[in-house]
């Protein structure tokens, strides 16, 4: 028996703003994530690719379902669903209250799914973080305050704590803001190897040639899936071209794609 889809959401709307400025910006969205596969998920600016990841991370109100694997999400308690579905924020967003922990503390949160209320990190938590930090090439900080570092070098311990909560479904809101091309080589490598162990990624890019590196794509425009599908798709890239009104081409290269700027 085929084993259920990683995430699926059906008739996702979401409304965000207040008064006269409240919108809707994802209108009845029905999405099916594969389980053991990376789907990246692009578009525009403002096309609600931030507010679909946290829709399905129920990060913030929405209407329709999401199950995970199978399973409606709202019904696991907030635990149970933070140690199957681990989320990496965008770069900053909501992390500066975590500007005094040390770095090893900080990977260290991502353990907290796991724990019983006040009680200490366990063995297992202390070697969770550990590995993460050390995947991420982050562990030599670990005594550094996160505060102290640079952009590239936070989102890699944000990223080491999301890896420590070894959830099997993880939601990455553009991970590769701030890194260097081998660190973002690096994310990819990362990211092959987790799907190899059955995990499943989610992530938001903006990097247009590594997201066609991915197993699938979702194409999103005006708070619409305007594609979806496995990105080798000569449907995808015409989509992926036509909603960036064609100021991208698409190129094979090797056994890849690239996405260039038109003139
Ligand atoms: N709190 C909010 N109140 C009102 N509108 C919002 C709010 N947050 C986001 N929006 C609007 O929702 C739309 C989708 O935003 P979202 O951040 O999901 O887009 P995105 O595709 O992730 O964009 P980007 O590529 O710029 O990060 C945008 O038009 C945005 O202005």
């Amino acid at each position: 028996m085929n084993s259920p889809p990683a995430l699926q959401a059906s008739q996702l709307s979401v409304s965000l703003g207040s008064g006269t400025t409240r919108r809707e910006v994802l209108s009845g969205l029905n999405l099916t994530l594969r389980a053991g596969a990376w789907t990246a998920i692009v578009g525009p600016n403002g096309a609600g690719k931030s507010t679909l990841l946290r829709a399905l991370a129920q990060l913030i109100p929405h209407q329709g379902s999401v199950l995970l694997h199978g399973q409606p999400l709202c019904a696991l308690d907030p635990r149970q669903r933070a140690r199957a579905l681990a989320w990496l924020a965008q770069s900053g967003a909501g992390e500066a209250s975590a500007d005094e922990l040390t770095v090893y503390d900080v990977a260290l949160l991502g353990r907290l799914p796991h724990q019983a209320w006040l009680a200490p990190p366990s063995a297992t938590d202390h070697a969770a973080a550990e590995a993460a930090l050390r995947q991420t090439q982050a562990w030599e900080w670990r005594a550094r305050a996160l505060g102290e570092l640079s952009g590239g070098e936070r989102q890699r311990v944000l990223l080491a704590r999301l890896l420590a909560v070894q959830a099997s479904v993880m939601l990455m809101d553009e991970p590769l803001a701030n890194l260097d091309p081998p660190h973002q080589a690096d994310w990819i490598a990362l990211v092959r190897a987790l799907v190899a162990e059955g995990k499943t990624v989610v992530s938001v890019l903006h990097e247009i040639s590594l997201a066609l590196m991915a197993d699938d794509l979702v194409v999103m425009q005006h708070g619409r899936i305007a594609h979806t599908g496995p990105s080798a798709q000569p449907q995808a890239h015409q989509t992926l071209e036509a909603v960036f009104d064609h100021r991208i081409a698409i190129h094979p290269l090797g056994a890849h794609w690239v996405a260039l700027p038109t003139p």
